[in-house]
């Protein structure tokens, strides 16, 4: 579970909203939400979806605890609606695409169905887990990108995280695609790999570089890494590891690697990479760190430096360059009747009633472009630019997929949902049908979300109703 004591995770006015709804005869009143969001982050092209697991754990064992209760009669409320809270749980429905699932701008990635009071008052949970979850999934994805899939990325984040977001930063980084991670408790609670090497402060606990390093070697000779950068990288550093790797060897040991943590990081790796292979050392790797992204790591890559294993933490933890996920919840049908939010921006006028995404394909497999359809939709011929109608994509003849699955059903969890490992490796699947353009750093294409004619007309027509 998520939290402790998750009803009282909220907003106040999640609160207040509730207690209005109860006290006006309203509660019981059909409701849905959309969870969705505006603007990609890190000027990217995508976003992977993650925290979905963590959320429906937690909605599905909601409930306010004796300590809660007394807290909101301290506040005041209402002594009836505190007696609905006291029996309160989550009855209602809730679609979701998979965690690890590839989403863009505007899709109804999440949709919450059920009471007017219930729906609302999960708002700010969904928000907080699935923004946060999200954004560094998706770091962590463009991460692994820019190193390839032939090196290891290591989360070292925990220690520079805002606070307790490390524990849900490591969970979403190896969703992303990281292969482990520094964080024990994470590894321990997520069951993800754990491991690293080791701090400058191990080497300067020692009179000498040498005897550090031959230390730690006796301790873990199947697992040594050593960090060469203490005092001079390749004056003392490497010789010495070398120094060590043989003393390895003759024990019938291999040293695993070297760790650079400053300077110039090609110029290094190369220099080291030669004086291992030299001294007969070439499987010996090469892991850097030293506040790395995806774009420090793409130069790395087009200077040909030879890493075999990046350890990240600052820049990914911190969603660094973006830091939040702009996921929204909003109101889109109440009473059974559709319903949208105004706005000057043409771009944030919500999309109403309950709604399906629909995945059109490529004829090699890959992803072309999402459809948002109404729930009583089947067959799309087209879709429409959401806020330039007049431009369409045919879509006659393109096979499709379905997005969005069932997770609680009338309060009840629905579905097995997978371990984290399951989910990356369902990210790895989908993120590899998602074409090039789109994963680019810079200007990365913009990928097709299209509304149907009949979704549309009924934002259309409800929008001229509504008009003052
Ligand atoms: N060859 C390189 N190309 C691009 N960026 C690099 C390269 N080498 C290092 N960097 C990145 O440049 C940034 C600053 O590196 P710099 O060498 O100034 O680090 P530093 O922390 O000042 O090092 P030191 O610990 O020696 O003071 C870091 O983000 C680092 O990852
Ligand atoms: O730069 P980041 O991406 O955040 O990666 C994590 C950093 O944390 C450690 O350094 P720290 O300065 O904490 O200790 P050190 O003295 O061992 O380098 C490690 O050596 C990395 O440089
Ligand atoms: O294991 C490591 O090398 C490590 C762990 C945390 C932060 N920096 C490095």
């Amino acid at each position: 579970m998520y939290i402790d004591r998750p009803a009282s995770y909220t907003d106040y006015y999640e609160l207040t909203m509730a207690q209005g709804y109860y006290l006006s005869g309203m509660h019981e009143r059909r409701a849905s939400f959309d969870y969705f969001f505006r603007k990609n982050p890190f000027d990217g092209g995508y976003v992977i979806f993650a925290g979905l697991k963590e959320l429906i754990e937690t909605i599905n064992s909601m409930s306010f605890s004796p300590e809660e209760i007394d807290y909101l009669v301290n506040e005041g409320f209402d002594k009836e609606f505190i007696n609905y809270l006291e029996e309160f749980e989550f009855t209602g429905n809730i679609w979701s695409v998979k965690e690890g699932e590839i989403v863009f701008p505007n899709e109804p990635i999440v949709t919450v169905e059920g009471n007017l009071l219930e729906t609302q008052l999960i708002e700010t949970l969904l928000l907080n887990v699935l923004n946060f979850q999200s954004l560094i999934a998706t770091k962590a994805c463009r991460i692994k990108f820019a190193a390839g899939d032939n090196s290891t990325i290591l989360d070292f984040g925990l220690r520079r995280a805002q606070g307790l977001a490390g524990i849900h930063a490591t969970r979403a980084a190896m969703i992303g695609g990281f292969d482990g991670t520094s964080n024990v408790y994470s590894a321990q609670r997520f069951k993800v790999q754990a491991g690293g090497t080791m701090a400058h402060s191990w080497v300067q606990s020692f009179n000498d570089e040498l005897t550090a390093f031959r230390t730690y070697a006796e301790h873990y000779p199947k697992n040594t890494i050593l960090l060469v950068d203490t005092y001079d990288t390749l004056g003392s550093g490497v010789p010495n590891a070398i120094k060590v790797g043989k003393e390895l060897r003759e024990e019938g040991y291999e040293l695993q690697g070297i760790r650079l943590d400053s300077g110039d990081l090609a110029y290094f790796s190369k220099q080291a990479r030669t004086m291992l292979d030299d001294a007969g050392f070439p499987d010996v790797k090469i892991a850097a760190s030293n506040q790395l992204d995806e774009r420090v790591i793409a130069s790395l890559r087009t200077q040909n430096a030879p890493i075999d294993v990046f350890g990240v933490g600052t820049r990914l933890v911190t969603g660094d360059n973006s830091p939040a996920l702009d996921g929204v919840y909003k109101l889109s049908s109440i009473g059974g009747d559709p319903t949208l939010k105004i706005s000057e921006n043409i771009e944030k006028i919500t999309l109403p009633g309950h709604k399906k995404i629909y995945r059109y394909l490529n004829p090699d497999g890959s992803f072309y472009g999402d459809a948002l359809l109404l729930d009583s939709e089947t067959i799309l011929e087209r879709m429409h630019h959401p806020t330039f109608p007049a431009q369409k994509s045919n879509l006659n003849g393109r096979n499709y997929e379905e997005l969005l699955f069932q997770v609680i059903k009338d309060g009840k969890l629905h579905v097995d949902l997978p371990s984290v490992k399951e989910i990356a490796e369902y990210k790895k699947e989908r993120f590899s049908k998602l074409n090039p353009e789109f994963k680019r750093f810079d200007n990365p294409h913009i990928y097709k979300v299209g509304i149907s004619t009949r979704l549309m007309e009924t934002r259309d027509n409800l929008l001229n109703l509504l008009k003052p």
